[in-house]
Formats: structure tokens, sequence, C-alpha cells
């Protein structure tokens, strides 16, 4: 199943059971256990400050990753992370040479808002998102009007953002008491050089 999620100036399609459960609960072993997860510091105010959440950042050979004064090196592709991005790319007919690895340990883990417009991304980036483990809501917010979207990312799913989304969008991922199960979430991404 596909789901358009209608919205101004954005392109969203949503696949909630786009991985089987039983594959997605191996696949979340699988992530845990194999990615270099660390917790990385930003630097806020001239003070390093860790960021709620656990991160791992792979891709092709030499990309690096920007944000809030923090410059991630991408480790080497590991064999699931190509399994699965060979399958979103012959979902989505993009191809990408990146992917951000956020794990929420639980509903205290979180990202901020923000939108994935990184100059290193170019125009109208498409990014794909996986998701596998417990349940989270994933906001989006139109930088203009102010509207708001809730789509509960569910374990298996993809979510793909699209065209002028990032432009006129931001994203969070809530703090939320309801989520006790860990959540693994993957972006691959597109780097122009
Ligand atoms: O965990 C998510 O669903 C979103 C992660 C995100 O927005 C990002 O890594 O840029
Ligand atoms: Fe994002």
């Amino acid at each position: 199943m596909i789901i358009n999620i209608t919205a101004p100036n954005a392109d969203l399609q949503y696949f909630p059971a786009f991985i089987p459960m039983a594959r997605s609960r191996l696949l979340y072993d699988e992530l845990a256990q194999q990615l270099d997860w660390s917790q990385d510091s930003i630097v806020l105010y001239g003070k390093p400050v860790l960021i709620p959440r656990l991160q791992a950042w792979y891709g092709d050979d030499g990309l690096d990753y920007t944000y809030s004064g923090l410059t991630l090196a991408a480790k080497s592709w590991l064999p699931v992370l190509i399994q699965l991005k060979q399958m979103v790319e012959a979902k989505t007919g993009e191809q990408f040479n990146a992917v951000l690895a956020n794990l929420y340990r639980d509903g205290n883990d979180t990202v901020g808002w923000h939108s994935d417009d990184e100059p290193e991304l170019g125009e109208n980036p498409v990014i794909a998102s996986l998701s596998f483990g417990g349940e989270r809501n994933f906001n989006l917010k139109h930088k203009i009007s102010g509207e708001k979207l809730t789509v509960p990312l569910k374990s298996g799913s993809l979510l793909t953002m699209a065209g002028q989304t990032q432009r006129f969008w931001q994203h969070c991922l809530p703090r939320t008491k309801k989520a006790k199960l860990p959540r693994i979430n993957l972006t691959f991404r597109q780097i122009k050089s």
C-alpha cells in the first residue's frame, strides 16, 4: 500500500508496510548490533552538548556530513545497509550515496525541528526514510503557514520526502512518554560533489 500525503509545497509518499514485520524485527537487531553508534556532541554557545540520540553516518568514500558545527566522515558501507539501499532505490527510482542512521533509545530521545536542506544535498533533495522498532510520531510544520502534519512511522515503513518539501517544511521527532521501545531510523540521501 502507498499513501500519498497531500500537503501544500510538499511531495510525501508513505509505504507503511514496505518491509514485512518479521523481517523488520530481524533488521532492527542487525542494525542495532552492527552499526557503529555514537552519541555525538554539537557546540551550543561555545559548549559541547550531547545530542539526544545515537547516530552513525555511512556512505561512499570521502563523503562528509556537517551540521551544527559537527562533521562526520562517512564510514564504509555494510552489507545490511547496501541491501536496504538497493531496496529503497528499486522502489523510488532514485540513487543514494549516503545514509544517516539514528537510534532513539526511548521516548526521551528526539530530533528537533529542522529541514534536511544542507547545501550538499542540492536543490530539491529526495530523502528516503526507513523506520524499525518502536513506532514514533513524525511531525511536519510548514515554514510560512504553520500548517502541521503528523505521520506515525511504523516499523518497516518507508517515507519519502521530495520536491520542495525541505524548502517549505521542517520536521521533528518529538519527545513522548508513550514510546518505550527503541527505534532506528535510516535516511538515505544523495550528496552532490
Ligand atoms: O528519525 C526520523 O524519523 C527522522 C530523522 C531525521 O529527520 C534526520 O535524520 O534528518
Ligand atoms: Fe531530517
